[in-house]
């Protein structure tokens, strides 16, 4: 709470003055009743002034107290938004993938939200609720000592149980938002893995998984409701502000009777004494939100403790030019993890075109990703221009790749916004003809909208080349002298891999292009093949050069020729009852 600490601070201390204002209401309160009583001639104009006065104090102070605590609430959300996204920009994205998509959107949203809601609502009731008791307490024994002590031993008794109610209440806390998220994990999986799970069964391996996680927040919940209730219920009894009225009704009568005691002191004592008990009720709904807020204080401290990717001190170096170089790398995914890449090196020279192939799995992805520095390399140097990338400002390097991936992002917003990301000063024509370079104009004239029409969350509303023609439309705009190609035709279908292709000869002309290709017929044409298995590098040179090598390269085009020959014979005839469906978009692919 410390950006707004000064703010809270005033939000607390109004609300003390109100709770005050609020006990000084009773006082004139019971004042004029004693004085009408006493003179029941003439009307109490000073107490009931007083009366009035002090109420609308109490009531203002309270407003304004709240005020001020929603909107400290207001600016410490917006802060802490801010600092978790601006954080998470310079974090590793293997780190982030280890906590998930659900789980980062769950701090930044709800973790962050009932932080606001601790602070927007319970520090004003805090202070209130140990303000109040503590000023009554010194009322009392001003008022008569006797009843004080009557009120207080009320007090410990009640306070006693509510902390054996609440024993414990620290592990049950975790266990119940431990179930809770569970819930909320298996909710999520059920409905994202819907279209994959409908295709194997009705839904029932991942509604049982559902099933069982209710399950066991139910059993927390009934445990919890079961060990607290008595406990708790006592408590709630005894700090009900009858209890102690019963207690203060019965002493002061007995004490009246003995002559040792004033009606109007009596009078008081039972106002006083009442809202004395009543202010601590909400101690414990408030120790429940800060247990909540301190579960999410623990979380938001986690995220924030992810170490950021080493940034260059000082102003960070320039590339000389666009060539990329790597040397001796290895990586691992992580610290105890298998190698990914192990004592790789090569030079992909300025506007020369490098491609990576290789079997699944050989680490030509991960090349593809070291250079953008979704992760740091564990040995070696990445270097663009003759720099180690690690000593480039973010915003340099940024300036010099660009990337067309395989799963294509595009945010919900525009077309026109999708295409010109990163670049908000883009005019219309300048986003026009990087679409029609991208082979993308056509197919966006077509669309109710054209230029404006949305594309849906992560670009839903339209099919997967479409989006990948969107995605080079954006590289192209961008204009940055290295480029980055992940199987960047994997989604295309006959029709629109043509499209696709000459879109990327125009994205490539020029520039320096590290491209990981699956089908060979993509790089064939290519300066340099790297052929990579099992994250090293096996064999390197121009197509014909690895032909006649008769190695790795060789077989594996070889079999991409086989394949390329493969027909889909129909099952029918040796497996009865069962009906083969082709939909068949290109010539050397079956979906
Ligand atoms: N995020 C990750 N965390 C941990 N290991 C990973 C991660 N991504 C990839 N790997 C592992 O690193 C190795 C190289 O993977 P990579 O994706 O780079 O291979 P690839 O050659 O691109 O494969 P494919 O052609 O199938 O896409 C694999 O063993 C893979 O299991």
């Amino acid at each position: 709470m410390r950006p707004v600490r000064g703010q809270i601070c005033l939000a607390m201390a109004l609300s003390v003055l109100s709770a005050l204002a609020g006990m000084a209401a009773l006082g004139f309160f019971a004042w004029s009743i004693n004085a009408l009583l006493v003179r029941p001639d003439q009307w109490p104009w000073f107490g009931m002034g007083g009366l009035l006065g002090s109420t609308i104090a109490s009531y203002a102070l309270r407003l304004i107290a709240f005020d001020q605590s929603h909107y400290g609430a207001f600016r410490l959300e917006t802060r802490l938004r801010t600092r978790l996204a601006t954080h998470l920009a310079r974090v590793p994205l293997g780190d982030l993938q280890g906590i998930g998509a659900g789980g980062l959107a769950k701090v930044i949203q709800d973790d962050v939200k009932s932080l606001h809601a601790f602070v927007a609502d319970s520090t004003p009731l805090y202070a209130r609720a140990y303000a109040m008791p503590v000023a009554s307490a010194v009322a009392l024994c001003w008022l008569d000592w006797r009843l004080a002590l009557a009120c207080a031993l009320v007090l410990v008794a009640g306070v006693v149980m509510m902390a054996l109610a609440m024993r414990g209440r620290s592990d049950l806390t975790r266990r119940y938002n431990t179930a809770r998220e569970a819930v909320s994990a298996a909710v999520v999986e059920f409905v994202q893995a819907m279209p994959v799970v409908r295709t194997f069964d009705t839904g029932q391996a991942t509604f049982s998984r559902y099933r069982q996680a209710l399950d066991e927040y139910l059993q927390i919940l009934v445990y919890w409701y079961r060990s607290a209730s008595f406990n708790l219920r006592f408590a709630l009894a005894i700090l009900n502000p009858l209890t102690t009225l019963t207690v203060l009704l019965w002493l002061g009568a007995w004490l009246i009777w003995r002559d040792s005691l004033a009606f109007s002191i009596w009078l008081t004592t039972l106002l006083v004494g009442a809202g004395m008990a009543e202010a601590m009720m909400p101690l414990m709904s408030l120790a429940h939100m800060v247990d909540k807020a301190k579960l999410s204080i623990a979380r938001i401290d986690q995220i924030l403790a992810l170490a950021p990717l080493a940034e260059p001190p000082g102003r960070g170096l320039e590339p000389a030019n666009a060539d990329v170089r790597f040397e001796s790398v290895n990586f691992r995914y992580s610290p105890d993890g298998p190698a990914a890449l192990t004592g790789l090196s090569f030079v992909a020279p300025a506007g020369s075109i490098t491609a990576l192939v290789g079997p699944s799995g050989a680490g030509k992805t991960t090349v593809a990703r070291l250079i953008p520095r979704f992760w740091d390399v564990s040995a070696g140097s990445i270097r663009v221009g003759g720099v180690d990338i690690r000593e480039l400002d973010h915003d340099t390097l940024m300036r010099q790749v660009a990337f067309v991936f395989q799963d294509s992002f595009l945010f919900t917003g525009t077309i026109a916004e999708n295409i010109g990301l990163g670049q908000p000063s883009m005019d219309r024509g300048a986003i026009a003809r990087a679409a029609r370079a991208a082979q993308a104009h056509d197919f966006i004239q077509t669309l109710p909208s054209g230029y404006d029409t949305q594309v849906g969350e992560r670009g839903g509303q339209l099919s997967g080349g479409q989006r990948q023609r969107i995605t080079i439309a954006r590289a192209i705009l961008q204009d940055r002298p290295i480029l980055i190609l992940d199987e960047a035709t994997a989604f295309a279908d006959a029709e629109n891999e043509a499209a696709l292709i000459a879109a990327l000869s125009v994205l490539m002309r020029g520039r320096t292009v590290i491209m990981v290709a699956h089908r060979l017929s993509t790089v064939r044409d290519a300066d340099q093949i790297l052929v990579m298995d099992r994250g090293r590098l096996v064999e390197s040179g121009r197509h014909d050069d690895l032909l006649a090598d008769d190695a790795l390269y060789a077989r594996m085009w070889r079999n991409y020729e086989r394949a390329q020959q493969w027909t889909l014979h129909s099952a029918a005839g040796e497996c009865p009852g069962m009906t083969t469906v082709a939909i068949a978009t290109g010539t050397e692919r079956l979906i």
